[in-house]
C-alpha cells in the first residue's frame, strides 16, 4: 500500500539578488530585486508501507527541501503530497501525530532542558499513555544507550548523543513514518552502526516506514532497500542499490565511485 505519494512536486525559493555597480548594497536595500531558485523541480514517487528508502543527491540537490515539504514545514509551490492520506501542510496537526522527523544538523529538543524532561514534555504534547511511554522509554534507552545522558541538558551532549536523543524523541508518539535528514552526519563509526541497527529494528519490529537522506555510502549499502537519487531538483534514479550498480557501474562497481560519478555528471553516464 502506498503510504507516501508525491506528484509533480515543486518548490521555488525567492532569493534577493545582490545590487550592481556603485552603492550596490544600498540599492539592494532600497529596491530589492528577487530571483527564483527551483529547488525541487517536478518530482514523482510513491513509498509503500514498511520501506526504508534512501534519498540521496549532492549538496543543494533538493533533499532537505523535499523532507521539509513532506513534514509540512514548507508549503509546495506546486504539485501534490499525500502521507497517510493527509496533505502535510494543510492537515498539519493530524499529520504531525503520524510522523517523526529528525534533522541531523539541528535538534528539535529544548536546549537547556534535561533529555528526560524533553521526552516528558513530548509525552504531554502528544498525549502518550503512561504505559506506552514507559515501554518506549525502556526500549529506546536500551537500543540507543540513552542512560548515561538522560539527565543532562541537550546543550551538553555530544553530537552522537544528541542525535540519539532526537531519535527517541521523534518516536515517542509511535509515528508510522519517520523522516530523517542526514541522521548520521558527523557521528563516529561505532555510533553510526548503532543508529543503523536502531533504524533497522524499529522498521522491522514496528513497521515504521523510513525515508532518510544521507551522504554516507555505508548507510546506502547497509540500511536502505531502495534509493531515490535527486539531481538539480529532478529525480534521476529510483530503484534498488543493485539496480543503481547495474545502471551506472556494473555488478562489482564501487558504490562510492558510482555516487561520485552520478553527482558530477548528473546521471549522464548512464
Ligand atoms: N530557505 C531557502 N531560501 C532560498 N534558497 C534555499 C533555501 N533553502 C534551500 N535553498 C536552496 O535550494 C536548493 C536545494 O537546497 P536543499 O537544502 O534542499 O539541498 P540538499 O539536497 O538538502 O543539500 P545538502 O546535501 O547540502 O543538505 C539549494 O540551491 C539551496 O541553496
Amino acid at each position: 500500500m502506498a503510504l507516501i505519494t508525491v506528484k509533480n512536486l515543486q518548490k521555488m525559493y525567492k532569493i534577493a539578488k545582490p545590487g550592481e555597480g556603485r552603492f550596490a548594497t544600498l540599492k539592494a536595500l532600497v529596491r530589492p530585486q528577487y530571483e527564483e531558485r527551483r529547488a525541487v523541480d517536478g518530482i514523482d514517487f510513491t513509498i509503500s508501507d514498511g520501506e526504508i528508502v534512501g534519498y540521496i543527491g549532492q549538496n543543494g540537490a533538493g533533499k532537505s527541501t523535499t523532507i521539509k515539504m513532506l513534514s509540512g514545514i514548507l508549503v509546495p509551490t506546486a504539485g501534490d503530497i499525500k502521507v497517510n492520506g493527509l496533505i502535510p501542510h494543510k492537515d498539519r496537526k493530524e499529520h504531525l501525530r503520524n510522523i517523526g522527523v529528525v534533522f541531523g544538523q539541528k535538534t528539535s529538543l529544548w536546549w537547556d532542558v534535561p533529555v528526560i524532561d524533553s521526552l516528558n514534555i513530548l509525552k504531554e504534547m502528544y498525549q502518550v499513555e503512561d504505559s506506552r511511554f514507559k515501554k518506549n522509554l525502556e526500549m529506546f534507552t536500551d537500543l540507543l544507550d540513552l542512560s548515561p545522558f538522560l539527565n543532562q541538558p541537550v546543550r551538553q551532549l555530544s553530537l552522537g548523543q544528541r542525535v540519539r536523543a532526537d531519535l527517541a524523541a521523534a518516536l515517542m508518539h509511535d509515528p508510522k513514518t519517520l523522516f530523517l535528514d542526514e541522521p548520521t552526519i558527523g557521528v563516529d563509526v561505532v555510533a553510526k552502526e548503532r543508529l543503523r541497527e536502531f533504524i533497522t529494528e524499529i522498521n522491522r519490529e514496528r513497521g515504521v516506514t523510513v525515508l532518510l537522506t544521507t551522504h554516507d555510502v555505508v548507510d546506502m549499502e547497509k540500511l536502505v532497500s531502495r534509493v531515490i537519487v535527486i539531481h538539480a531538483g529532478k529525480i534521476i534514479f529510483d530503484g534498488s542499490m543493485q539496480g543503481l550498480r547495474e545502471r551506472y557501474g556494473g555488478e562489482d562497481a564501487d558504490i562510492e565511485a558510482i555516487v561520485r560519478d552520478i553527482y558530477q555528471e548528473g546521471g549522464r553516464t548512464a
